[in-house]
């Protein structure tokens, strides 16, 4: 009867959804194991999910147990993250899995701060993870990450990375006077950020978030085409979807191969800080038809939040501020869903073999 057990966990697993990749859970199995009634099932996702590796397997034991065939179910819920491919001819960088690109369409929409708390919870789900503040017109890792100083140079060629909250971070504003990047022109800029990418020591990472210079000029476009990434993620605001600027974000990376992971609305709603309702006061669901619109993913949405604004300017980002928080806890449905979206893209095999992380 093993052969019957073995389909019905497949068909029962294949109904309950994840919902990091909108994927059915059966796409997950790497192992069954069928004694008399009792199965175990070893499941292995491509997404780090440190916060959700307890429920998802309390739901696929469930699911599994109410089927009468089945007296006992164990489910172990494990990761690993693969490197996905890149750009046409682009080699990935040795020391990353995945460049993950955080773009908009212009500025002041809070991808900074999306970033940083993105790098932070993709951290706290269990993965290695680096932010690269390639943001020319506006370097603001270093304040958010509440890092300073100059990085150091043991060999005088390569760059060590500076280290916040259990991230790897790297930015153009920890190496060039505030002022100075502004006066730079395009070749000179995509160099210099091609350069820091390049020549940082980064620490086996698993994720690598580049936080881009806002809109789609040609420094954006050059480095969408130069930098080996993955995948893209474009942060609105409701205005900013209005403005259709976040839409000439989407097409700059369809043009050049880079597939869009999907879209974050960021200041969706407004929260009160005084009785903390939230209100949508730019109308409601424009990132969820945008996405709609050009198939790609609904990654999230994060809330106008005075916490928000003090906490990232304060050094410390809410992921890290407020580690229980609801607001942290969205931060990390968004980071799931991004790495999970993620490796529904191919995987590149032209690396070797990576360890299988999270629990056994
Ligand atoms: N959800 C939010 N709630 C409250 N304040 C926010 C939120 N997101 C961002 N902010 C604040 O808005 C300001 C702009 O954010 P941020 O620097 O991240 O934007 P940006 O899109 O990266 O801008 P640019 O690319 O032009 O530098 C910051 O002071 C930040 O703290």
């Amino acid at each position: 009867m093993t052969q019957t057990h073995e389909t019905a966990v497949r068909r029962l697993l294949g109904e309950v959804i994840d919902p990091a990749t909108g994927a059915p859970l059966a796409g997950a199995i790497r192992a069954i194991g069928v004694d008399g009634a009792r199965v175990s099932v070893d499941l292995l996702l491509g997404y780090p999910a440190a916060g959700v590796a307890d429920a998802l397997a309390a739901q696929a034991r469930a699911a599994l147990e109410a089927d009468p065939a089945i007296a006992a179910a164990t489910v172990s819920v494990a990761w690993r993250v693969q490197p996905h491919k890149v750009q046409g001819t682009l080699t990935p960088l040795p020391n990353v899995k995945n460049i993950l690109a955080i773009a908009s369409g212009k500025g002041g929409v809070g991808k900074s701060t999306v970033a940083a708390n993105l790098a932070l919870a993709l951290a706290a789900e269990g993965a290695r993870t680096g932010v690269l503040d390639a943001d020319i017109y506006g370097p603001s890792q270093p304040r958010m990450l509440g890092i300073a100083g100059r990085p150091q140079s043991p060999d005088g060629k390569s760059i060590v990375p500076m280290s916040a909250h259990g991230v790897q971070a790297m930015s153009i504003g920890l190496l060039v006077d505030e002022d100075a990047p502004m006066i730079w022109r395009g070749p000179m800029v995509t160099q210099a950020l091609m350069q820091l990418l390049n020549d940082t020591r980064w620490d086996a990472l698993d994720y690598l978030l580049v936080d881009l210079p806002p809109g789609t000029g040609d420094i954006q476009l050059t480095l969408a085409q130069k930098v080996p990434v993955a995948g893209a993620v474009i942060v609105t605001t409701p205005q900013d979807i209005a403005l259709l600027d976040a839409r000439r974000a989407l097409k700059m990376f369809e043009k050049v191969g880079v597939p869009v992971l999907g879209v974050i609305e960021n200041m969706a709603t407004h929260v009160c800080s005084h009785c903390g309702h939230e209100e949508p006061i730019f109308g409601e669901g424009g990132g969820a038809r945008m996405a709609g619109q050009y198939g790609v993913a609904y990654l999230g949405s994060l809330p106008l939040d005075i916490r928000i604004r003090e906490q990232a300017d304060g050094g410390t980002p809410t992921v890290a501020a407020m580690p229980a928080s609801d607001l942290a806890a969205r931060y990390r449905e968004i980071a799931r869903r991004t790495a999970g979206h993620l490796a529904l893209t191919p995987v590149n095999r032209t690396l070797g073999p990576l360890k299988v992380q999270g629990t056994p």
